[in-house]
């Protein structure tokens, strides 16, 4: 099946579009996590139990796990977020040359979904658009504020880079399993983004600690109520005062999410 298809189911069973950002900082791991064999699978256990009836998927960031303890940690992480239904996109923004891609496209035999990087162009994409079951979110205007050094270029027909970019997605997007990435921190880019591509689910992050705007993520992040929005920080350490009760208030702090998202679907 699909990957929009799952993930309409999944946003349907959970009546959420919260993605859950599973960013484990080492140094921001309560200090009782701190001896497990693996700190951040002991905290990412921890932060799926409280969470995982409000994601509509989980995001863990690559760059969080690349090292020999994380990607045990990541394969972990995932395998249990698998156990309890809940689909995993893993924001890893690869791509390279053919023969390169064709490696990294094997990360979606383990999870549902990636982030790419459009900048090397369709063939270095290809691996990842030629898996149909999987989804494939391409970054198009970044929540950063240097997303705007060259995603915003005036090419000579005068459209900004970025709309280039959502053009070619749009071309790419022949097995229906590409979205975009566009940041909530760039609200007038995401009406004109969902204007000239209302079919592509977005990917929009960029809420919580990066202060982005969380009603205009609902209002053009979906299509045809498909989409999703995340946080990262904001949920995982929003207990991070609270010592070992620090996924209790996680567990609070998705659904305060997912219940303004709502307001908003
Ligand atoms: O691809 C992403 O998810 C992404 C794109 C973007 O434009 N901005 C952005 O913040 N992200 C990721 O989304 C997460 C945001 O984390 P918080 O700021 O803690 O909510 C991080 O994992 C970022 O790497």
């Amino acid at each position: 099946m699909n990957f929009f298809d799952r993930l309409h189911d999944r946003i349907v069973t959970v009546d959420s579009v919260v993605s859950v950002g599973l960013d484990p900082d080492p140094k921001r791991i309560p200090e009782h996590l701190r001896n497990h064999d693996l700190p951040r699978w002991a905290f990412n256990r921890r932060i799926i139990d409280a969470t995982h009836e409000h994601a509509a998927v989980f995001k863990p960031n690559a760059a969080f796990y690349e090292d020999p303890d994380g990607w045990r940690a990541l394969e972990e992480t995932i395998a249990y977020a698998h156990g309890k239904g809940v689909p995993v996109l893993l924001d890893a923004k690869r791509a390279d040359i053919g023969n390169t891609t064709r490696q990294y496209a094997q990360l979606l035999e383990k999870v549902d979904a990636i982030t790419v990087n459009p900048y090397m162009g369709r063939d270095s994409l290809q691996p990842f658009l030629a898996n149909e079951e999987a989804g494939v979110f391409v970054l198009c205007r970044t929540s950063n504020p240097g997303g705007a050094d060259l995603q915003d270029l005036e090419l000579e027909t005068g459209e900004p880079l970025y709309e280039r970019v959502a053009a070619l997605a749009d071309l790419w997007n022949e097995n229906d399993n590409v979205g975009l990435v566009v940041g909530a921190t760039k609200p007038e880019e995401l009406e004109d983004l969902r204007e000239q591509v209302p079919d592509l689910p977005f990917l929009v992050p960029g809420v919580g600690a990066q202060g982005g705007d969380a009603e205009v993520a609902v209002e053009f992040g979906l299509a045809n109520g498909v989409g999703l929005v995340n946080s990262s920080r904001g949920i995982i350490f929003a207990g991070e005062e609270a010592g070992e009760k620090f996924a209790d208030v996680a567990g609070q702090a998705v659904k305060r999410l997912k219940a303004r998202l709502n307001q908003y679907r």
